[in-house]
């Protein structure tokens, strides 16, 4: 079993992988070329991350699944406590991903309102440049200053809430969809704009007492004010109750198209 996740090694995508997939871990350098992958057959599963507490959703992902045709098989929740590293204590630009940097916003305003902040492709690129480069600290896992060439950890739990964590997802071709799961996620575009569709999407869910755990619009990119929407249930698609929300919904997209990634577990891993 190959999987693909966000490299180089080091980056939280990667632990989240190594956690729950066996086989070998390959690396790329965008959620939407990992998305890619595993649509196109490259890799057997792709680990993603999809939404943080702090930061919101990672909207390169959501784009992705509308985009390819993936399965959704697992849901891995981790919580996220980053450490700055750098090879001295003068240094004059962070690198980091660009949710890594807004994650420590506030304490980097805080301690080091003058550096610089770079965004770069992962965490771990990041690190990457503060071990090439004495003038660049980088935020990541505080393991990345032991894996390699030896950084210091120069701040540790630098994240803005202490209850920072992600959401990825495990991917998986189309094929493999299951209906057995708690949770299931749609994507649905209605092609359509009138007073009260939105209340009519989610009362497919309310009317039968489903929960919805997420909804984010994403702008369909066809014209201004025109949205898909990322709608997650606390429900399985296995349920009659789901069925007949799906059915709802399709009704509703008669003009546009709906896609249910799936239903899944979901996994909190400590890393
Ligand atoms: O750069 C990494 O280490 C990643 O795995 C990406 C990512 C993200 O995009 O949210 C994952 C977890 C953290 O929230 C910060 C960065």
């Amino acid at each position: 079993m190959t999987t693909i996740t966000l490299g180089p090694a080091g980056t939280y995508s990667h632990r989240a992988a190594k956690a729950v997939e066996d086989g070998d871990i390959e690396f790329a350098e965008s959620m939407t070329a990992i998305v890619e992958a595993v649509a196109e057959g490259e890799a057997d599963r792709g680990v993603v991350p999809v939404e943080n507490s702090i930061e919101g959703s990672v909207t390169e992902s959501l784009d992705a699944f509308s985009e390819y045709d993936v399965a959704v098989v697992e849901e891995i929740i981790t919580p996220i406590r980053h450490a700055l590293l750098a090879q001295g204590e003068t240094f004059e630009l962070v690198c980091s991903h660009a949710q890594a940097l807004a994650q420590c916003r506030g304490w980097l305003d805080e301690h080091y309102p003058d550096v610089e902040v770079e965004a770069v492709a992962s965490t771990a690129r990041g690190v990457e440049r503060a071990r090439e480069d004495p003038s660049v600290a980088a935020i990541g896992h505080p393991e990345n200053a032991t894996n390699g060439t030896e950084l210091e950890l120069l701040a540790e739990d630098i994240q803005d809430q202490s209850s920072n964590a992600t959401r990825f997802v495990a991917v998986a071709p189309a094929s493999e969809r299951t209906e057995a799961g708690s949770k299931t996620s749609f994507i649905v575009y209605p092609n359509a704009d009138y007073p009260g569709l939105l209340l009519e999407l989610l009362e497919a869910f309310a009317d039968r007492d489903i929960n919805l755990t997420r909804i984010e619009s994403r702008p369909s990119g066809e014209r201004l004010g025109d949205y898909v929407f990322h709608i997650d249930a606390a429900a399985g698609l296995y349920e009659e109750r789901t069925q007949k929300a799906l059915d709802d919904i399709e009704e509703l997209a008669e003009n546009g198209w709906v896609r249910h990634l799936g239903s899944y577990d979901s996994v909190t891993v400590l890393n």
